[in-house]
């Protein structure tokens, strides 16, 4: 199997988990498929918040409601990709540039279902470089601190978030503390998002693989 197809397998083991409402839907390549998958059982769901212009235009495509957050409460589950998952369910997340609007909305949801191929499963996070959305004046600054902490930060040139806002992508981190560290960059001045989910990881991790979809639970 293609590494798509393993990401489409794990995307529609996601369509268990929803039970009606309205639910929080990611972004990515992965969430792609569960995006079309849902559309086959639409008339389960009242509609869904979106964590991206991108997802919110699929979604509409399929004829599928899409509510801004500030109008509806908790969310009952929230479906989205990683780009790495460890074993206590911790993600990196942002390789698409949407982790701030991901973690607004992963926080606004009962439960956080994530769904990936295999192959995005680590033993350390940090080989995918982590995603930090910054304010634009603090970018150079923000880097320097970046540096500090033993990272080499390199901004994502010519990509701006939907927010408005540039990247700086940290290479050559081993994230052996999580928690910590999402701390910690949350604390540097201009920070508006640091692209790990550590201090609310998933609690349902769907791993597409040769063998089927693996349930790791938190
Ligand atoms: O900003 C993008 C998101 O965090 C994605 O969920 C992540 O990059 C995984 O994307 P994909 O499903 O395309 O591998």
């Amino acid at each position: 199997m293609t590494q798509d197809e393993l990401k489409k397998q794990s995307a529609l083991a996601a369509l268990d988990y929803i039970e009606g409402g309205i639910i929080g839907v990611g972004t990515g390549s992965t969430v792609n498929h569960f995006i079309d998958g849902l559309a086959t059982i639409k008339h389960r769901i009242d509609g869904a918040v979106s964590s991206s212009e991108v997802s919110s235009a699929r979604l509409r495509q399929h004829g599928i409601t899409v509510y801004d957050l500030n109008d509806v409460g908790q969310l009952s589950v929230y479906v989205d990709g990683a780009d790495e998952a460890n074993d206590r369910l911790q993600l990196i997340k942002g390789g698409g540039g949407a982790l701030t609007r991901e973690k607004i909305v992963a926080a606004a949801s009962a439960k956080f279902v994530c769904i990936a191929d295999a192959s995005k499963r680590v033993a350390v996070l940090g080989s995918f470089p982590l995603p930090v959305e910054v304010i634009p004046m603090a970018r150079s600054y923000v880097a320097r601190q970046l540096v500090q902490l033993g990272g080499t930060p390199v901004w994502r040139e010519g990509f701006i978030s939907d927010n408005g806002n540039p990247i700086l992508d940290i290479h050559g981190l081993a994230v052996h503390d999580p928690v910590a560290l999402e701390q910690q960059i949350n604390q540097i001045v201009g920070v508006v998002t640091v692209g790990l989910f550590a201090q609310r990881p998933a609690d349902v991790l769907l791993l597409g693989a040769a063998g089927g979809v693996e349930t790791i639970t938190a």
